[in-house]
Order: structure tokens, then C-alpha cells, then sequence
């Protein structure tokens, strides 16, 4: 039997339109063949879960899995899916994550999960993107709805980074701290995680040109801002509908 159903009684609300959300992308964009770069986060999961029942039910037969994340590839692995990696898939078809945040321009932000530098190789590395997400993350404008861009540093140069990130850009920046380690977080990477507070009532600020400094600045390896690489967003309500938002922008220019 296809058990592709993403109905759960058992879920939270939010948890639910977690799993519509992935559920309705991967039934859309996921197709036989399909080289699929696999993001990270809680979202994720269930997308996960979507291609385990889907693969094993042979409903989707020889795709090949390439996951953001050391934990995502823990997930794909136990769920018995095909999991490669970009040495022998340098080039792939389509990439589903998560989001913490996505505005009306379909600008990202990611990182919540500290995964991010993966996240965006994976990404270029396709043809399509794909967000899952609930519709707490929708939003008109970056800020409205999450309170900073992560950054992934160099840890050499954090202390100077938490000193002229904020004064380059303004707002504040500070190290993200493990929970249950006593120091910051270490990325899968090795590297560390600034947060960066912007300030929110900056009016039509130009991300694609903080992308720019910021990926510009020594130390710095990569940010959460994802900006112009989106196909479409899935937003996923409690009551159970879900919304495909094509970004018609990204349409017209593949
Ligand atoms: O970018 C990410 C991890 O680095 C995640 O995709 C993002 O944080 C959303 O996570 P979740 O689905 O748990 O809300």
C-alpha cells in the first residue's frame, strides 16, 4: 500500500502543516530519476518520511538522495533511501528545505538550524529549489517574522566579526551558544554561528547588496540570505490547505 497520505491526527497543528507542506512539494516535484538534495530542519523530517513510505512502496524508484546536513543524512540513511553525496552528484535536479523565513520577493532567510552553508551548496548545485514551510514563516519583509540572519564564520575571525558586523550593517550580533555544551555552537563544518540582529524599520534595504559585503568579508563563509534562487514556496496551514506561491520572477529566467 502507498502510504503517502500526510493526514496525522497525532501532530500539533504546527507540526502538521509541517508535514502538508512536505508532503505536497515532494508529490509534486519529486519524480523517478530524481537527483534530490535534501535539506535540513524539522520540516525536513517529514519530507524525509514522505520518501521513505513513497520508496519503499516503489512509487518513486532511482532517485538518489544528497543530504544539507550530517543529521539529515543520519535520517536518510535509517529511512533506507538512496544517499549519496556532490562528489559523485555534482549536479542535481531539485533541492527541498525548509525556511525560517521568506518574504514576498521569495528572499530566504536559513540557518535556524545552523545548517546553512551545506544548505546553499546543495542549492546551487540545482536545477530547482523548493520551500516547505508553515505559514508562520511567511512574510511581507525580512524581520516580520524572524529576528536575525545566521552567519557562519571562521572561528579565527569571530571576535572581530561580532565587533564590525554590527557596525558595518547595524543592530547586534552574537555568537550562538550550544545548549548542552559549554561554549558555541560548531557547525558541521567546524566553524561557529553569528547571529545577526538587523534593525527592522530600515526601509527597501537592498539584501543583495549585505550579501554581497558580508560574503565579501574575510572570515566570513556563508549566510542565511538566500535571495533569488527560490521556484516556489509551499505554505502549509492548520486547517489543512496548502499553497504552492510561484515566484514567476524565477520562471521566466530559467
Ligand atoms: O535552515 C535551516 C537549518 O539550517 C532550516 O531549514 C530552517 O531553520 C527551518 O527549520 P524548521 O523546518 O525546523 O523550522
Amino acid at each position: 500500500m502507498v502510504t503517502t497520505t500526510s493526514h496525522d491526527s497525532n501532530l500539533t497543528p504546527i507540526e502538521q502543516a509541517k508535514k502538508l507542506a512536505a508532503f505536497a512539494c515532494a508529490e509534486k516535484h519529486v519524480h523517478n530519476g530524481c537527483r534530490l538534495g535534501v535539506g535540513s530542519g524539522s520540516t525536513v523530517k517529514y519530507l524525509v518520511e514522505y520518501l521513505k513510505n513513497a520508496y519503499t512502496s516503489g512509487k518513486l524508484t532511482n532517485i538518489v538522495c544528497i543530504p544539507t546536513s550530517f543529521l539529515t543524512k543520519q535520517w536518510l540513511i535509517n529511512a533506507g533511501l538512496p544517499t549519496s553525496d556532490l562528489d559523485s552528484y555534482p549536479e542535481l535536479d531539485v533541492c527541498i528545505d525548509g525556511a525560517d523565513e521568506v518574504d514576498a520577493q521569495y528572499t530566504c532567510i536559513k540557518g535556524g538550524g545552523g545548517c546553512l552553508a551545506q544548505e546553499k551548496i546543495v542549492q546551487n548545485a540545482s536545477k530547482h529549489f523548493y520551500v516547505i514551510a508553515d505559514h508562520l514563516k511567511d512574510s511581507q519583509k525580512l524581520g516580520d517574522r524572524y529576528n536575525f540572519i545566521p552567519i557562519e564564520v571562521l572561528p579565527f575571525a569571530a571576535q572581530p566579526l561580532l565587533r564590525s558586523i554590527p557596525a558595518k550593517f547595524g543592530g547586534t550580533a552574537q555568537l550562538r551558544d550550544a545548549v548542552k555544551k559549554c561554549g558555541p555552537i560548531v557547525t558541521d563544518n567546524g566553524n561557529f554561528i553569528i547571529d545577526w540582529s538587523f534593525e527592522k524599520n530600515v526601509e527597501n534595504r537592498n539584501w543583495q547588496d549585505v550579501q554581497i559585503k558580508l560574503a565579501n568579508t574575510p572570515g566570513i563563509v556563508e549566510t542565511g540570505l538566500f535571495i533569488g534562487v527560490t521556484d516556489a514556496v509551499f505554505f502549509a496551514y492548520p486547517d489543512g490547505s496548502v499553497k504552492e506561491l510561484v515566484n514567476t520572477a524565477r520562471k521566466s529566467s530559467t
